[in-house]
């Protein structure tokens, strides 16, 4: 057994990352599943939305100045020639004296130039003929939308790297769009090594454990738009782990993760066999947890991501190192930040850490805006991160927090 001699920072190995990560190629998608994808190039206008003149309330189209000097106490009177509605507008160009009954958003007629609101007409029926009385006035321009109001042609209207909202999918279906070209989705393929695991839904025998990593790694790939693939298995044992390495690196994943047995003791051969398979960049973190992580690549040059077992270190490693590289080949904006919300909180008890290392601090709220560090034995207890609010990350070059502090937190929760 050899322990680890040196470590890396956290910074070299994110810079080693860097270096090589593109977002994926595009691919064409109808509207209805372009929702939280991301965009791939910048949208420009083909039309103008809206492509004509309309009414922005309910009321009567007319020449603005045909109002001008009417009252409730003197209206004047103008010549209902017909209606406009959504979609059906009134056929004919409309000339001094006459109005058109229009509802919003239904096309102006040609000679109008504002629309007087229903509140302030009234209309009657005089020998057989359709008046309106108009009870105030209303400037030409008024009430009405020009063409290309909301989207003009040619402007860019949403740009690459954008996560489609709601609205935005909307809005490209406004433009008469089909479909849009966002990037192709990360796949993450998973490797869960270890005698003692049984598969989760299972109920553990004596001395097994649950595989929860699977869970966690496939909750923090699909929150940074990746696609995860079904997690392969492997028991121990250096032929059980070279066939396990091998299933994964025949499959699909863009970003391949394995974990457990990369760290130190007689059965954590993963890290040989990646060096037979590949190459092994990097192994061994100046950070706590996930000291043992390993970063490499396949001989086809996918990334290789060797997670240590303890279910926090891997939920750890995932956030550090995993997490940025999968955001960047998904496209997302500032990939290399972390995505969760942030506040400022004071901390009720200290932080220690040691200079040389990046600490991945869990904590709590213990006050409106108090949070001290989630007291724990260790990474192998899941439920430290179940209790923690969020996690302060303690960089290499300083020794910690002392109470009264004010510390950024990652929260967990979405907004
Ligand atoms: N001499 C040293 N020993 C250890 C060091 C070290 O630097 N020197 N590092 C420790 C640290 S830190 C960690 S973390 C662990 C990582 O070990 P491995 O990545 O080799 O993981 P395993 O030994 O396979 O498992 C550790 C632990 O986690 C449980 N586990 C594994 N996979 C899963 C899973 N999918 N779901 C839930 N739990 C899992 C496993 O049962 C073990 O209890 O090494 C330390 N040792
Ligand atoms: O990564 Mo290990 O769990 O630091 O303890």
């Amino acid at each position: 057994m050899r322990g680890f001699q040196a470590r890396a920072d956290l910074a070299e190995a994110l810079a080693l990352l860097r270096a090589r990560a593109r977002p994926l190629p595009a691919e064409s998608l109808p509207l209805a599943g372009a929702f939280a994808r991301v965009l791939a190039r910048d949208v420009v206008a083909p039309i103008d939305v809206p492509g004509f003149v309309r009414a922005a309330v309910d009321g009567y189209a007319l020449r603005g100045e045909d109002s001008f000097g009417a009252t409730v106490d003197a209206p004047l009177v103008l010549h209902v020639r017909g209606d406009s509605l959504p979609g059906r507008p009134y056929p004919a160009p409309l000339g001094p004296g006459e109005a058109v009954r229009i509802a919003t958003g239904s096309p102006l007629p040609e000679g109008a130039d504002a629309v007087l609101q229903a509140e302030l007409a009234r209309e009657v029926v005089r020998g057989g003929r359709r008046l309106v009385e108009l009870l105030g006035s209303v400037p030409p321009l008024r009430h009405i939308g020009q063409v290309g109001e909301d989207m003009s042609r040619g402007q860019c209207v949403l740009a690459a790297g954008r996560r489609l909202r709601p609205q935005d999918v909307g809005a490209l279906a406004s433009l008469g769009l089909a479909s849009v070209d966002v990037v192709r989705r990360p796949r993450v393929g998973l490797l869960v090594t270890g005698d003692e695991l049984v598969a989760p839904g299972s109920a553990p025998g004596p001395h097994q454990i649950v595989d929860s990593n699977s869970l966690v790694l496939a909750g923090l790939a699909a929150r940074d738009g990746a696609e995860f693939l079904a997690p392969l298995r492997a028991r121990d044992g250096a032929g059980a782990l070279r066939a396990g390495l091998d299933a994964l690196l025949a499959g699909p994943g863009d970003v391949l993760l394995v974990t457990g047995a990369t760290s130190v003791g007689p059965e954590d051969l993963m890290p040989q066999v990646l060096r037979e398979r590949g190459a092994l960049e990097l192994h061994g973190l100046a950070v706590r947890p996930a000291s043992p992580t390993g970063i490499g690549r396949a001989h086809d040059g996918r990334p290789v991501f060797l997670v240590p077992g303890n279910p926090v270190s891997c939920l750890c490693a995932y956030e550090l190192v995993v997490g940025p590289l999968v955001r960047a080949l998904a496209g997302l904006p500032d990939p290399w930040a972390f995505p969760h919300r942030s506040v400022e909180l004071v901390l009720a008890r200290k932080i220690a850490s040691k200079v040389g290392r990046t600490d991945f601090v869990r904590v709590r709220r213990v006050g409106p805006d108090q949070v001290e560090p989630v007291a724990t034995s260790g990474a192998s207890n899941l439920s430290s991160a179940v209790l923690a609010g969020g996690f302060v990350l303690v960089d290499a070059d300083s020794e910690g927090a002392a109470p009264g502090e004010r510390v950024r937190v990652h929260l967990f929760d979405p907004p």
